[in-house]
């Protein structure tokens, strides 16, 4: 077995009503507010949103098709790009030594959405409508629960955190569908396992999973628990690129992606629209030390494909939110909250 550890489920995991946050509601923001203090990951319930709803399964069907293929094919979409284009699996370390990780992923920027065309040369480039569809949505609403975290946290003018996030950017924001494969049958100890413990680079993803696998690091019982897949919901999480701005005020929580069993049983699906902020953004991270968001970015995915040899305690994968390191913060968040410059 990969990951021997019980199964937990995360029973608690709060849940935001996405037509609450729509229509302002007071306490809705204020719950909001505490759940990214709290938890740093919650579930959205999406289902005032048929539209939205409906729009998940079309991509589901899409990207079954196009995984389908062999992979010279989906090669032809590979760009060495982290923002774009396609990547098979194995091109990061995985959740365990001697493991790569377990996922293939196509991606579809920001950048080809402002200018409405994909890079990609297969034929799924007729059928990116749902996913540039979906980039707007899962755009405007991350950028809507910006916008109530910052109204709670009574940041005005450029220090709201959305301002920071404005088109054209660029940014490094991008479109992520992965399909984790079933293991061959009869394969005890699998070499390409999941997606390795990290926090995310930017500021927030917006991640539809309908199958287990995905864990996080819950910082009330500091234990790794499964987060339950469930019908209409997104789940929602805060990356480095808010919690270093906020000086640390909203969590950045470790997750990883392993199977529910001992081998992954069937392919999993997950889409994920990580909200990044545009690349000249500068925020200090725990230790004081200042990135501007690209560079951070850079970083943390050279990171992601060694974190042994960049990395070895830790530190970087998991966004400065070992203990110690959260004990002994230096960002600004003291003067006036918000460490951003613009
Ligand atoms: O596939 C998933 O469910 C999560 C993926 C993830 O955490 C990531 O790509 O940052
Ligand atoms: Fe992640």
């Amino acid at each position: 077995m990969v990951i021997t550890e019980p199964i937990l489920v995360a029973e608690s995991l709060p849940t935001i009503e996405l037509d609450l946050l729509r229509a302002d509601n007071e306490m809705e923001n204020k719950r909001l507010l505490s759940v990214c203090q709290n938890y740093g990951f919650f579930y959205l319930n999406m289902t005032s949103d048929p539209e939205l709803c409906q729009l998940w399964e079309d991509m589901l069907s899409i990207m079954k098709e196009y995984f389908e293929q062999p992979l010279d094919i989906k090669m032809q979409d590979a760009r060495n790009d982290d923002n774009f284009g396609y990547e098979p699996m194995g091109t990061e370390e995985g959740p365990k030594p001697k493991t790569r990780d377990g996922y293939e992923s196509l991606k579809f920027s920001r950048r080809e959405y402002l200018k409405n065309s994909t890079d990609l040369t297969t034929s799924i480039r007729t059928k990116s409508t749902p996913f540039f569809n979906f980039i707007n949505q899962a755009h405007t609403i991350t950028l809507l629960i910006l916008s109530r975290l910052s109204t709670q946290l009574g940041l005005t003018g450029p220090s709201r955190f959305e301002t920071y996030h404005a088109d054209p950017g660029p940014s490094t924001s991008t479109l992520g569908i992965l399909r984790y494969p079933k293991h061959e049958a009869g394969i005890s100890e699998p070499t390409s396992v999941g997606h390795n413990q990290h926090t995310d680079v930017g500021t927030l993803t917006f991640l539809l999973a309908a199958q287990w696998g995905l864990q996080y690091c819950s910082p009330q019982t500091k234990r790794w628990e499964f987060i339950e897949p469930r019908a209409g919901h997104a789940i929602i999480n805060v990356g480095d690129s808010l919690r270093f701005p906020s000086g640390g005020e909203l969590a950045s929580v470790v997750h990883r992606v392993v199977p529910l069993k001992e081998t992954q049983e069937e392919d999993r699906y997950s889409i994920a629209y990580f909200l990044r902020p545009n690349d000249d953004v500068t925020f200090r991270d725990a230790t004081g030390k200042m990135w501007s968001a690209k560079e951070w970015h850079d970083f943390k995915f050279d990171v992601f494909k060694s974190p042994s040899t960049l990395d070895a305690k830790g530190r970087f994968l998991t966004g400065m939110m070992l203990e110690e390191e959260r004990g002994r913060w230096v960002g600004v968040a003291g003067e006036g909250g918000v460490a951003v410059a613009v």
